[in-house]
């Protein structure tokens, strides 16, 4: 069976370096001329798989905004998951999920298990429990293919107080979380299957990347105010493992689908400038 990582590597190479996210703001569903409600998100998501499933290599769905609409959200997030796996794309959940162990491997059996209706290629998972409580997630992902992205340098302004104190060897909180990502990855070709969340709002971060040898997912591009030239400040040497996500920049564009594909072409052509990637 195929790794997420040569899964992904491959995506890349075909569609390009580019994760879109589908975050269905209350705001966004308004300007869409949309309802806030089930029929709004449903249509919401249908618009954007129609638009980007067949082109984007890597699409992320944002878990809270379907939560909030209870169970029958949750029915719009399995049957755009679906849809955008039919249609070619990678899958990653943003769920940012973290508990004690036994807890995280009901989590992973939730995504990473083929046969659980909210399968998917990949997940965000949050270390502050201890990146060993994460175990079961990584487990489970070897197991199927799967891929796992954990916090590390987070785009917000409030995660650097947690991200950035120093653990009692002196290496900074993230630091220690990278270092055991790249441990895992360490014998990964061409690209390792657990990856890392370093925001693209964060600067130049002092911390070293070299070693880890998988996906490094850069949010915080366009709506929280980073451009795609700020990844070469952040990622130096890493920018080849860089794989950019922006959901607003993307999906003001909408509802028009010509224009929300318009939007992802723009937004890649900036992003394979600035990481060097070939057209
Ligand atoms: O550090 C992080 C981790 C995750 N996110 C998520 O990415 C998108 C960003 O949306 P934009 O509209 O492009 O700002 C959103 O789902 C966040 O929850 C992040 O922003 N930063």
């Amino acid at each position: 069976m195929e790794s997420f990582g040569s899964r992904l590597h491959e995506a890349v190479a075909r569609r390009g370096p580019l994760c879109v996210g589908i975050d269905p703001h209350p705001g966004l569903l308004t300007r869409w001329g949309l309802s806030d409600d089930v029929a709004g998100l449903e249509r919401f998501s249908g618009t954007v798989v129609e638009a980007l499933g067949d082109r984007v290599a890597v699409v992320k769905p944002q878990s809270a905004f379907f939560e909030r609409f209870g169970s029958r959200g949750l029915a719009v997030l399995e049957s755009t998951i679906r849809q955008l796996r039919n249609a070619g794309a990678l899958v990653l959940l943003d769920v940012k999920r973290g508990d004690i162990g036994s807890t995280v491997a009901a989590y992973a059996s939730a995504y990473l298990d083929p046969s659980s209706p909210l399968y998917v290629d990949a997940v965000t998972v949050s270390p502050y429990l201890g990146v060993g409580s994460l175990a079961p997630m990584f487990e489970l992902a070897a197991a199927h293919g799967g891929g796992v992205f954990v916090l590390a340098l987070t785009s917000n302004p409030e995660g650097a107080a947690v991200q950035r104190a120093r653990t009692p060897d002196g290496r900074t909180v993230a630091q220690a979380v990278i270092d055991q990502i790249a441990q895992l990855n360490r014998d990964a070709e061409p690209l390792g299957s657990y990856g890392l969340v370093v925001g693209a709002t964060v600067g130049d971060t002092g911390h070293d990347l070299s070693a880890v040898r998988g996906p490094l997912l850069a949010p915080g591009l366009g709506a929280q105010g980073a451009t795609a030239a700020d990844l070469r400040t952040v990622f130096g040497s890493s920018l080849p493992w860089v794989l950019p996500s922006y959901s607003r920049e993307v999906l003001h564009a909408g509802p028009d689908a010509a224009a929300l594909r318009a939007a992802a072409d723009r937004v890649l052509t900036d992003c394979r400038a600035a990481l060097g990637a070939p057209d």
